[in-house]
């Protein structure tokens, strides 16, 4: 038996007025996995615990089995493990974003935060603009570290774990509340605007009409974590598909297999063909018995408020992924159990992460049933299956109950 996991990073939404009160996914065109709720069952899960904060971390903790009461220990230091950076004891990581501000003459605290993804900027952009801070404000304290895309690292020597805003919960606000208590850390922001903004990559990018990535933004301090071995808890040899640090920094931490695609980069034009074509040939000429296909574009659709494009993403996702692994599965003839789902939703109209139930398709090469039911939200909520705990869906996964 092999076992897979889809997971649409922020698939999930709410009911939207302009889409006649339905969500994304009632009114995207995905057949493949209405097909699959007919064959499988379809339910609801809780994936954050009460009282956690609803992150792509603690929320993928759960669904890979690690219950984010144990394991989580912030987002940045599993970002650590895979752009690797090995944390001591006392060393604090904090995600340094590239993000954009209003390009004005108001004091930094007036400014407007516009984009926490500084419009999707290259990674090798981006580096270059890393090199720049690094340059004028690294010293024995602070570190700089290049990650993907606008989510880059910082190592704090000797620093402590403190709240901090995450940039994709404040767009389009002013920033002078969301700043860092620490005067420190506010420091650096505020000096990164000076080096950022008039930056030639930020002139061509102004000249472009692209956003400019004019101002460094932390946030997800947290310290060194320890997981147990994947292979150790569940005895399956797991690996994971993923552009992103997160997914791939806790595969470091949960000693599975990591698989590079090339052209996979977290955004609406990533590599879907090519993440499937990977998960098809680890499981069945590699002979691991998991892989975790992590795709992150209905999320940061969802970040930027565009409806259309979530829509976009999750047929993508449907027809360039799930659509291709199970019919590659099903012609290999060995048996497999698929579970498609999210880690949260990233409804429209918040153009953040909420801490709802997520609704699940759990299927079964061998034991297919034959039931009326569409994957959305709605109709999973309507099946009156509940997962409570988000954890126990691996358990699930391999029948393990
Ligand atoms: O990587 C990030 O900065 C965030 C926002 O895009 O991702 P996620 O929403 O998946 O936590």
């Amino acid at each position: 038996m092999k076992y897979i996991v889809v997971l649409g990073d922020g698939m999930a939404d709410e009911p939207i007025k302009e889409l006649d009160n339905k969500t994304p996914l009632m009114v995207a065109d995905t057949p493949q996995m209405d097909l699959l709720a007919k064959k499988s069952e379809l339910g609801l899960a809780y994936t954050i615990p009460e009282g956690m904060k609803p992150g792509s971390d603690t929320a993928n903790l759960a669904v890979l089995g690690y219950n984010p009461r144990i394991y989580y220990s912030g987002r940045s230091p599993l970002e650590a493990l895979s752009i690797g950076v090995d944390l001591k004891p006392t060393d604090i990581a904090i995600r340094c974003n590239i993000v954009s501000l209003s390009d004005d003459d108001k004091p930094y605290e007036e400014k407007t935060i516009l984009d926490h993804s500084s419009g999707e900027i290259s990674t090798k952009d981006a580096a270059v603009l890393i090199d720049a801070v690094r340059k004028e404000l690294e010293n024995d304290l602070y570190k700089f570290y290049v990650g993907t895309s606008y989510r880059h690292l910082t190592i704090w020597d000797q620093g402590e774990v403190i709240d901090l805003v995450p940039p994709h919960d404040i767009l389009g606000k002013v920033i002078g509340e969301y700043l860092p208590e620490d005067n420190a850390l506010k420091e650096l922001m505020k000096k990164s605007y000076d080096i950022l903004n008039n930056h030639p990559i930020n002139i061509e990018r102004k000249e472009k009409g692209l956003n400019v990535a004019n101002s460094i933004w932390f946030w997800g301090a947290g310290t060194r974590p320890a997981l147990t071995s994947f292979e150790e808890k569940n005895h399956k040899r797991g690996a994971m598909i993923s552009a992103v640090d997160l997914l791939k920094g806790i595969a470091v931490g949960a000693k599975m297999k990591v698989i590079e695609v090339p052209g996979a980069d977290g955004t609406l034009h990533t590599n879907y063909e090519g993440k499937a074509m990977a998960a098809v040939k680890v499981l069945l000429e590699d002979d691991y018995d998991f892989v975790y296909i992590h795709v992150e574009a209905p999320d940061e659709m969802g970040h930027q408020g565009n409806v259309a494009n979530k829509i976009k993403a999750i047929e993508f996702l449907d027809q360039r992924v799930i659509k291709l692994v199970y019919e590659a599965m099903k012609k290999s003839g060995v048996d497999f159990r698929l579970l498609v789902m999210p880690d949260h939703p990233t409804p429209i109209w918040c153009r953040t992460h909420t801490s709802d139930p997520v609704p699940y398709i759990l299927y079964d090469s061998t034991k297919e049933q034959d039931n009326q039911w569409m994957y959305n939200e709605v109709e999973a909520k309507a099946t009156g299956y509940v997962v409570d705990k988000g954890y126990e869906m691996v358990n699930k996964l391999f029948d393990n109950q």
